[in-house]
Parts: C-alpha cells; sequence; structure tokens
C-alpha cells in the first residue's frame, strides 16, 4: 500500500482548497425525519428559508428548509431603536403549538408547557426506498397521540404573580389550549381553559380571566403531586437519588417494582403520601413545619430579602452557638448509653433560652443553620415514622424546600438513615417542586404523556435553561439575538453561572450528631443559573436498538466522569479544543460579525456548561463523556452553528474520493486472506482523520491528507493492542477447507468523512456486498465533529460509485442512486442483481452513540441484521466498547489519545483496537 498513487495532492490546510467560509452548505439539517437530534436542531429559531445545497458532485440542489419561517407581520423595535441591536418584538411569530399547567402554591408558582413545532418530516424518494426495503410503514407514527415537542419547566415567586402573567402572555402559552394541541389545528383564545392545581388555582381565578381571558380548570393537588412523581420516576433515567455526605448517586428505578412508596412533598407545608400504583394513593400524614416555617421564621429572625440569601447564610453558619447539643448538658461527653454524640442536637434554638443574648446577639448565619437543620431534620423523622407505620422502605422527597440543596438532602438523608438504622432510604427527584404542574399537565386528556417510555426523552440544557428551570427576571429571551444579548449582559458580569456550589459537609456523621457545614464557596448558585433541569424533548419515534443483548444493563459510556481525575482530564481537553473549534464554527458561517458574537456566545456558554459540571458532575444526571461530547455539538446548535467542519469535510472527501480508485484496484490485485487484512488495516489507518483529537489536529499541520493516510497505513503493524482478526477472519473466510456462509446483513456505524469514510468504510463495504451480505450504512442524522452525516453519504457513495460497478449495482439495488446522476461504468440499466447498499440516519447528533435511543430508520434495520460494526473512537471507544450484542459485532477503532490508550488497552496513543465478539 505504500506505493499507493496519488492523483491529487489536496493539503488539509492549505489555501487553495479552503477558503473559510465558503458557502457550501451540504449539510443544512436532516429534514426527513423527525430524529432526536433533528428535533434538537429546530429548537432554536433559524431564520435560513431556503438554502442551496451544493453536493459533493457538484450538482445543486434546491431544499427548502425545515425550519420554521418567521411571521414578521407587525414586528416592531422595542426600546431604544438607537440602540446597535435593538430587540425586535415580533408579535405573530409563533411556531409552537402551545400547552399550559401551572401549580399556584403557597409560595411559588410552578408552570409546566408543551412546545411541539408543526411535522415537517419529508419523506423523499431515496428515503422512501430505504423505508420500504426495510419494510418500515409511515402508519405507526399515527398510533402516538403526540407527535414529539418539548416540555419545559419554569417558576416564579407566588408574590410576583403579575411577572408569571408576563411570561405566560409574552409566550402566547395561554392561546392553543382550547384546540387539541397535539393536533395542527390553529391555536385561538376563546373560552382557553388551563390546568391548574394548588391553592393559587382557586385564589388566583379571577385574575387569570381579567389579565389573560383564561378559566382555570382546577385538579386536585394530591392526585398532581402522585401523576408527576410517577411520571417522572418511570420515564426519565436519572430522576431519583440518593444525597448521603455529599454523594450524590442516581438510583435506577425499576418500573415493576416502584410501588409502594412514600411520597414527601416539601413545599410551604408538607405531605406525606403512600403511592400504591397510579391514581392508587392516600395522603397518610404531613406536617405544618416546613418550606413556608423555614423561610418565614428565616426571615423575621435574620431580615433576609430572599430565600435563597438566607440558604447561602447558612452555609457560613455554625449552629452550636445557638443550638443546645448533648456535651453542652453532658459536660462534652457523649451520652453513648443511648447512642447519642455529643455533638448531637439536644434542643434546636435551646441555647437561646439559657443565655442572656438578644436576637442581635446571634449571628444571622447561625440562626439560619440552626432554623435549617431543625426543619430538615424534623421533616426526615416524621418521614420515617410514617414510611415505618406503612412498612415502606422507600420515600422520595420533593417540593422546592429542598432546592437541589446539599445540605439540606444530607441532613433529610441522616435523619432517615439514622432512624431506620439503615433500612430505609431517602431519595430525591431532579424536578423536585415541579411534581403537582406536571401532574396537572397530565391531567389533561389525551396528552399521550403516560404512554412514553424513558428512550423516547431526551433531556436538553440549552443556555434559556436558566429562565426555563429558573426564576425569570423580565422578559424571557424570545430569540436567539435575546439569549445572546442575556448572555453578553448577565453571564458575563454576574460569575453565577460559574459560582461555586454549595457542597455538602464530609463527615457529618456520628451518633446522631452533624459537625458545622463545610461549605465550599460563600455563595449559593444563583435560581437563575441553577441548570439542572432542562427542556425535556419527546421524540415518540426514537427506539431501543433491538440488537443490545441485555438493554436493562446497557451503559453507552465506557468512562465514568464521577471520578473527579478524570472529569478534570476531559474538562482541560475540551476547554483546550474551544479556541479552535469557535474558529471553524465562525469560519463556517462566512466569518460575519453576526458569526463572531454567536461563536463568543457559545464559547461562553459550552464553558458555563464545563464549570458547571466540574463543580457538579452530577448535576444534568449521570455524566459520562459521552454526555460531554454531545452536549458540546448541541451547544453550538444552539448558536445555529448548523456544521462547523462543513469545508473540511467536502475538502477530504473530494480528496480522498481522488485516490479510491487506485485503492480499489490494488485490493482487487489481491487474494481473499490479504485483502481482508488490508481492508481492516484500512479502516484503522483511516480513522486517525479525526477533527475532535487534539493530537490528530497537530498532526495535519504536517502533511497532507493523502501523505498522512499513507503514512499512517505503513505504521498498521501486526499485532494491533487489541486484534481478533484472526476470529474475524475465521468468521468471513472459514478454516480447513470450509467456506461459513456469509453473513446476512451488515449494519456499519460510520464514523469521519473523507478518508475515513471513503478509503476506509467504503472498501470495507464494497467487500461485504461482493460476498453476498447487504450494507446498511448508518451514519449521523446531524453532524457532529467531521462526522459523515446519513444525508451526505448518498452522494459520497454515487461518486464512489462512479469507479465502482459492486458499490454502483448495490448502491441502485438499495434506492441510493435515485436521484444522483451516476456516470456508470456499465451504460446497460439492467435489473441490479446485486444485494443492496443502504444508508439509514441513526438519530444522533454527537461523535459518541447510545445505542438506547435511535431512529426507527435503524432500529427496522437491526432486525435482519447478523453483524454490527462500530467505528471509530467515539462509537466503538468511548460508547459501546463494553456493550454485548445479539449479534456478530467487530469493534474498530484507532485510539487517538494517550491517556484513553492507557486506561482502555494499556497502550498508546495510535494504538488500533480490533475487537471481534461473536452473537452473544
Ligand atoms: N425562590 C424561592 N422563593 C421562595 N421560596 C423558595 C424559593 N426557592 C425555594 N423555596 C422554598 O420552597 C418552598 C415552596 O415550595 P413549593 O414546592 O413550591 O411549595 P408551594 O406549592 O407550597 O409553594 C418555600 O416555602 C421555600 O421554603
Ligand atoms: C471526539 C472523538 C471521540 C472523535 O473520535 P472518532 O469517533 O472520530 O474516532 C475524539 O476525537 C476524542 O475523544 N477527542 C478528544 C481527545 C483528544 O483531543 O485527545
Ligand atoms: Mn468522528
Amino acid at each position: 500500500m505504500a506505493g499507493l498513487p496519488v492523483k491529487r495532492v489536496l493539503g488539509i490546510n492549505g489555501k487553495d482548497e479552503f477558503k473559510a467560509g465558503e458557502n457550501t452548505n451540504n449539510t443544512d439539517n436532516n429534514k426527513q425525519s423527525l430524529s432526536k437530534a433533528a428535533l434538537a436542531v429546530r429548537e432554536e429559531n433559524d431564520k435560513v428559508g431556503e438554502r442551496e445545497m451544493v453536493t459533493p458532485t457538484g450538482s445543486s440542489i434546491k431544499r427548502s428548509s425545515s425550519r420554521p419561517q418567521l411571521d414578521l407581520s407587525k414586528a416592531a423595535i422595542q426600546g431604544n431603536s438607537e440602540e446597535r441591536d435593538p430587540t425586535i418584538l415580533l408579535p405573530n411569530q409563533s411556531d409552537d403549538i402551545s400547552h399550559l399547567a401551572l401549580d399556584i402554591g403557597g409560595s411559588l408558582i410552578k408552570l409546566v408547557y408543551f412546545s411541539r413545532h408543526e411535522d415537517q418530516s419529508i419523506d423523499d424518494k431515496r428515503k422512501k426506498t430505504v423505508k420500504e426495503r426495510l419494510g418500515i410503514s409511515n402508519g405507526n407514527r399515527r398510533s402516538y397521540p403526540i407527535l414529539g415537542g418539548r416540555l419545559h419547566f419554569v417558576k416564579f415567586e407566588t408574590s410576583k404573580i403579575n411577572e408569571c402573567l408576563d411570561f405566560i402572555s409574552s409566550k402566547q402559552l395561554h392561546c392553543g389550549t382550547n384546540s387539541l394541541w397535539w393536533t395542527s389545528d390553529s391555536p385561538s383564545n376563546e373560552n382557553a381553559v388551563i390546568k391548574a392545581t394548588g391553592g393559587g388555582a382557586y385564589k388566583f381565578a379571577d385574575l387569570f380571566k381579567e389579565r389573560l381571558g383564561v378559566s382555570l380548570d382546577k385538579e386536585d393537588e394530591m392526585d398532581c403531586l402522585v401523576a408527576g412523581a410517577n411520571f417522572l420516576l418511570k420515564a426519565i433515567r436519572h430522576e431519583a437519588f440518593t444525597h448521603m455526605e455529599g454523594q450524590k448517586e442516581f438510583v435506577q428505578i425499576d418500573h415493576n417494582d416502584l410501588f409502594p412508596y412514600l411520597l414527601v412533598n416539601i413545599g410551604s407545608g408538607v405531605s406525606m403520601i403512600k403511592v400504591d400504583g397510579d391514581g392508587k394513593f392516600q395522603r397518610v400524614s404531613g406536617t405544618n413545619v416546613g418550606g413556608g416555617t423555614y423561610w418565614g421564621l428565616g426571615r423575621l429572625l435574620t431580615k433576609c430579602k430572599s430565600f435563597d440569601e438566607l440558604l447561602e447564610l447558612s452555609q457560613k453558619g455554625d449552629n452550636r452557638t445557638i443550638d443546645m447539643l448533648v456535651g453542652d448538658i453532658y459536660g462534652g461527653m457523649d451520652y453513648s448509653k443511648i447512642g447519642l454524640s455529643a455533638s448531637t442536637i439536644a434542643s434546636s434554638f435551646g441555647k437561646a433560652i439559657s443565655d442572656k443574648k438578644e436576637l442581635e446577639d446571634y449571628r444571622p448565619e447561625d440562626i439560619s443553620l440552626s432554623l435549617l437543620r431543625m426543619i430538615s431534620y424534623n421533616i426526615g423523622q416524621i418521614s420515617y415514622l410514617t414510611a415505618l407505620r406503612f412498612g415502606l422502605k422507600r420515600i422520595f422527597f420533593g417540593g422546592f424546600f429542598i432546592r437541589g440543596h446539599a445540605y439540606t438532602m444530607d441532613t433529610i438523608s441522616f435523619a432517615v438513615h439514622f432512624w431506620s438504622k439503615g433500612e430505609a432510604q431517602a431519595m430525591f427527584l431532579r424536578h423536585e417542586g415541579f411534581l403537582g404542574a406536571l401532574g396537572a399537565f397530565m391531567s389533561d386528556e389525551k396528552h399521550g404523556l403516560d404512554d412514553l417510555r424513558a428512550h423516547q426523552l431526551v433531556e436538553r440544557f440549552p443556555m434559556g435553561a436558566p429562565f426555563t428551570g429558573g426564576k425569570i427576571h423580565g422578559p424571557p429571551p424570545g430569540n436567539l439575538n435575546e439569549k445572546i444579548s442575556w448572555m453578553e449582559k448577565f453571564v458575563l458580569k454576574g460569575t453565577e453561572i460559574t459560582a461555586p456550589v454549595p457542597m455538602a459537609p464530609t463527615g457529618t456523621t456520628g451518633l446522631g450528631g452533624f459537625e458545622v457545614p463545610l461549605s465550599k464557596g460563600g455563595t449559593l448558585r444563583s435560581d437563575a443559573s441553577a441548570l439542572n433541569i432542562g427542556v425535556l424533548h419527546l421524540v415518540p419515534t426514537l427506539e431501543v436498538f433491538p440488537l443490545l443483548a441485555d438493554p436493562k444493563s446497557y451503559e453507552p459510556n465506557t468512562i465514568d466522569l464521577s471520578d473527579h481525575n478524570e472529569l478534570e482530564y476531559w474538562f482541560t481537553v475540551l476547554s483546550e479544543h474551544l479556541p479552535d473549534l469557535v474558529d471553524k464554527a465562525v469560519a463556517s458561517e462566512g466569518g460575519t460579525d453576526d458569526a463572531k458574537r454567536r461563536g463568543d456566545a457559545f464559547a461562553r456558554a459550552f464553558s458555563a456548561h464545563l464549570a458547571r459540571l466540574m463543580e457538579e458532575p452530577a448535576a444534568y444526571g449521570k455524566l459520562g463523556l459521552a454526555n460531554l461530547l454531545e452536549l458540546r455539538e448541541e451547544c453550538l446548535r444552539e448558536f445555529q452553528f448548523v456544521d462547523a467542519y462543513r469545508s473540511i469535510k467536502l475538502r477530504e472527501n473530494e480528496a480522498s474520493l481522488a485516490v479510491l480508485p487506485d485503492l480499489l484496484a490494488e485490493l482487487d490485485s489481491m487474494n481473499e486472506e490479504p485483502r481482508l487484512l488490508t481492508l481492516i488495516e484500512g479502516v484503522l489507518a483511516a480513522n486517525i482523520f479525526d477533527w475532535g483529537s487534539r493530537a490528530c489536529v497537530d498532526l495535519y499541520h504536517k502533511g497532507t491528507i493523502i501523505e498522512i493516510y499513507r503514512m499512517s497505513r505503513n505504521k498498521m503493524q501486526r499485532p494491533w493492542r487489541v486484534d481478533d482478526f484472526d476470529l474475524l477472519k475465521e468468521r468471513m473466510l472459514g478454516s480447513g477447507g470450509k467456506k461459513p456462509p456469509p453473513h446476512k446483513r451488515a449494519l456499519l456505524f460510520v464514523d469521519n468523512s473523507g478518508a475515513d469514510i471513503v478509503l476506509g468504510m467504503l472498501p470495507l463495504a464494497r467487500e461485504l456486498l461482493r460476498r453476498g451480505t447487504e450494507v446498511v450504512l448508518v451514519a449521523n442524522s446531524l453532524p457532529a465533529l467531521n462526522d459523515v452525516t446519513a444525508m451526505e453519504l448518498p452522494d459520497i457513495v454515487a461518486e464512489a460509485a462512479k469507479h465502482c460497478d459492486i458499490l454502483r449495482k448495490a448502491a441502485e439495488a438499495g434506492g441510493l442512486l435515485v436521484d444522483a446522476m451516476v456516470n456508470t461504468l456499465d451504460d446497460s440499466k439492467e435489473n441490479s442483481t446485486s444485494v443492496p447498499l443502504m444508508v439509514v440516519e441513526n438519530g444522533c447528533g454527537s461523535p459518541c452513540i447510545d445505542l438506547r435511543q435511535v431512529s426507527p430508520e435503524l432500529a427496522a434495520a437491526a432486525k435482519d441484521a447478523d453483524l454490527i460494526i462500530l467505528e471509530g473512537m467515539g462509537r466503538a471507544l468511548h460508547t459501546n466498547f463494553n456493550a454485548r450484542f445479539k449479534r456478530d459485532a467487530l469493534k474498530l477503532a484507532m485510539v487517538k489519545n494517550q491517556r484513553l490508550a492507557e486506561k482502555l488497552i494499556q497502550g498508546k496513543i495510535y494504538d488500533c483496537v480490533c475487537r471481534y465478539e461473536a452473537a452473544s
């Protein structure tokens, strides 16, 4: 292979070939289906109407955008029109059909609203052919009452109900509630009804009628709490967690073993509900000493202006100055006979009776902590006693008193653990205070949420989340421009988002005693930046990959970032990559001022996410490396960078296609056995073209695509670090003169553009086709780094097919060449006898793949597949390295990171993995 003739040499960074910002967008978002990734892209309002798509073959296709069009009628500038970027109000712009439910409590108003874009999926001819081949009917989508959309969570202080009304009004959330919201019926405001629960549904009914013209349809509060909790516990994978001594751990809830449990909702007051099933429950207890008590009494005693201020004070407090401890009574000794340590609180605020001090003589910090401990501990204890009374082992705590606050949760957990002697377990819910609002939302008929399963929900964390998951200050950002302005103003000035998170104290156990909390920073993360619940995307079409050997125990991530060293390492890798990524992203959008501004906002937003996760790795649910890599792509899309590596991909495709004929000729001159080896070597060598790897990007400065490819090939020395080639060879070619039957259908999860797909995976696909194996190329639904997408692949295949009869016939048979003009080697258009070559999208927009959430096309294609080939670091190492399949699986990757090589395969950078696992 070293002698591979090179027809054209294209420089990786050659200026002639690559003009930053050239407008050759062939990767407009995939409008062929509503995959999870495609839905994410539609999240943001995009102003692109029609785009011209230039394919690698040079043909230009007009495609109408899948994005909603803006309704500019009655557009007006808000505020000062002299400003450089004044806010433009689009009163008639409404690309969403919304639906809203409220929980108006004594302290807070919780709002859950649903939005969805029109169903704009387009089934083009090519896609139809693939669907026909795979036996996918369009009918099944209609069986879902909901077509997909997003659930948003917002809260307001009840005392500021006008802000809430303004929010509803500005987002027009009250419109459309009267129409069948899961259909596309046009919204109307006449006799609109909003589902509402909580006391405020009664108290503020007239105000809603007066201000918004809507009636509140009241739902029972307990019904709603239970419905909300049951939904979250069944449908959200990382919803419930334990919190002990500062350690947060997500609990996998088995749907079949959820009931009975005790639900403790700590709002202003506290409700304790024994839950036996959906709609089966009884409010068995409660206490009037709750969140309202802490906030109310705390405000009187400390003069704090807000709940957060009070909570923040507690972090600097020392309750020993005000609480009477066992040691105070026993002269510094434990009362060990009954299991009480000297540091156990004997009497909350007990010291205040014997001292001659007045209120002013106590530090507000100490008062706040004493109060927080008193109330949390008391609730934990009553909860346990209630659980004991009904024989319940599991207690879930909700309500906004908890507010994700480590010390509060630790105190409650401690009480439950202590009194139950470890028998009962306290668990907390990530959507803590939204149970009632969610339940009210679900009480609407035909919402369809009941039927949703965890794999149909994708949680995303856009920077709008401070507004959706947090407290609203002023009008919500209506579009990207407003969001960026907000980021510039607030994120830059305030350091809220990167502010330290309250840490739980370590070593809080003892015989019922607690030490003083060791707060890590002085400040509590402000509510407005508490990004720990995101927007829930409902994607009913997603499916679990059917060939997973054990879907229940499947964990996509190989690298668990709950290990702090690991997190720190990847945090640094991603931070260092950021400036280069921003450059590429900005260039991909023409390098305009607007693109620069968006690039800046993207960098700030992603850095904020990283900082947040460094402080609290489990803030968004269980964190693995795949989540971080996906978050980066989502964040790019949030700031409308559709495809940062577009030009690079095009250039590399072109360079690789130019040398493909020579590679194919050389392969054809080989015997079967060396050919198979050369093909696998080729895949591994070509996997070096990875713009996500720092080491590889440095390498690209040193040569042309073809030089690097050739160098990489030359270094291919067996045995590879993981080398199951002989097993693969035996399965493919047999041994002792016996020829095994070929695989029926292979799924090839492809990775990067350029050499990787053209010189690596396509030749391997061709070999399989030649042997009579159907091939399905599985590619990303949306761009991620330089990964090839399902949209781009048909044109690449069409180009390659010009040079290869096998590929051409198979692509024709697979319906891939329906609209590409292929300069065929064979003019006759006889019916192809070839097995088909097809392309399906995987439903992802990330370098990694979570096989619990794949596109329906991929799931259908998998049914007849008996070989799975996963290629690349993201798909085969960072994720799925340990995944077991029901069919034969081949995992191929070059390890382009020293640390990963050491950790995973005890090797070094550029080592290769060829892991073959026969069906299990
Ligand atoms: N920003 C906030 N303002 C007021 N109270 C808050 C805030 N954040 C958390 N809380 C706490 O949450 C409690 C309200 O919890 P919630 O579940 O909303 O109950 P309710 O439905 O009774 O309002 C308050 O009493 C207070 O202890
Ligand atoms: C993002 C990637 C997983 C993509 O790799 P691929 O799947 O293309 O082989 C990989 O580039 C990566 O892990 N990059 C970060 C590590 C580094 O810069 O060393
Ligand atoms: Mn890749």
